[in-house]
């Protein structure tokens, strides 16, 4: 018997089916994958991307949309802090749910406040929790403007709007950095491309070769990091649990493949 919170006398029902069995049943990895970034960036753009290529190779995600998710789950809540600790706080249990359910959760919110998202990944306790940051300027998300809340908010007919009066604290330890590269990022339809290379993919990680090189070409430049150790380009830095895929598309070079490919070693 034990106390959470303001719940008390409260007991832990077990499960008679646990994760590693549903996981077995629909032959994949439960993870979240927690896309964070400014209004505008493309999380949900890439949300949306990733799900599709997931679900051409059977792989059962489900995307948690910060906006999507205050039209009910949320819709109690608005952009004070507390509010936006409480929203973030609800999405990072909702996806360790999904997660434990055997699902790829990708939770798309602006998540502004580092230490939220460290709460998130904390509740993970098998590291299942890949963190993409959207690293896009605020010159770009702001020129995007797609609803037109910038505006508002330069107006000052938004408050507390995040990047203009409200802070974003950009990830220091995420594991997938895209980064926008003279103003521009891969389209979505390039990023779809990107997602739909089989062998990438689908390649299982014992039988990846090792030499690699980092393409400079590409629009946009991805970086991924321990999650320990502060984000270093991925050409210098591979942690041990991705290098071999990690290599194996590093020599195809284009960046989303990257992505794609530390999602395969979570899920496959
Ligand atoms: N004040 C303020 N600041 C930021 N965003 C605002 C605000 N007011 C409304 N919106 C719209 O709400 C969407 C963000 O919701 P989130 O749940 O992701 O926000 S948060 O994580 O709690 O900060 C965000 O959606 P995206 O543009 O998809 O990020 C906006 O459309
Ligand atoms: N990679 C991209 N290249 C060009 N435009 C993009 C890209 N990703 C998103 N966009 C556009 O930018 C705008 C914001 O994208 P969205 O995914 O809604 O961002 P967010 O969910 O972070 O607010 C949309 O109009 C979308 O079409």
């Amino acid at each position: 018997m034990s106390t959470v919170g303001n719940s008390t006398n409260i007991f832990w029902q077990e499960s008679p089916i646990g994760k590693t069995e549903r996981q077995k049943l629909i032959n994949q990895k439960g993870c979240v994958v927690w896309i964070t970034g400014l209004s505008g960036s493309g999380k949900s753009t890439l949300a949306c991307s990733l799900s599709r290529e997931l679900y051409t190779r059977g792989k059962l995600s489900y995307i948690l949309d910060g906006d999507n998710l205050r039209h009910g789950l949320n819709k109690d809540l608005g952009f004070k802090a507390e509010d936006r600790v409480e929203n973030i706080r609800r999405v990072g249990e909702v996806g360790k749910l999904f997660a434990d359910a055997g699902l790829i959760c990708i939770a798309s919110l602006i998540s502004p406040y580092r230490k939220d998202r460290d709460a998130c990944r904390e509740m993970m306790h098998d590291s299942s929790f890949v963190e993409v940051y959207m690293n896009m300027s605020l010159q770009l998300c702001e020129a995007r403007d797609p609803k037109g809340l910038y505006k508002l908010a330069r107006a000052g007919k938004i408050k507390g709007f995040t990047g203009i009066d409200d802070p974003y604290e950009s990830p220091l330890n995420c594991e997938i950095e895209l980064k926008e590269k003279e103003g521009e990022c891969p389209s979505p339809v390039a990023m779809a491309e990107e997602l739909v290379t089989p062998r990438d993919f689908l390649a299982p990680p014992c039988s990846v070769s090792s030499s690699a090189s980092l393409s400079s070409s590409s629009a946009a430049s991805l970086s991924l990091s321990a999650p320990t150790s502060a984000s270093i380009p991925i050409a210098i830095l591979t942690p041990i649990s991705f290098s071999a895929p990690f290599q194996r598309i590093v020599q195809f070079a284009p960046s989303l493949r990257v992505l794609l490919v530390t999602f395969s070693t979570l899920i496959l």
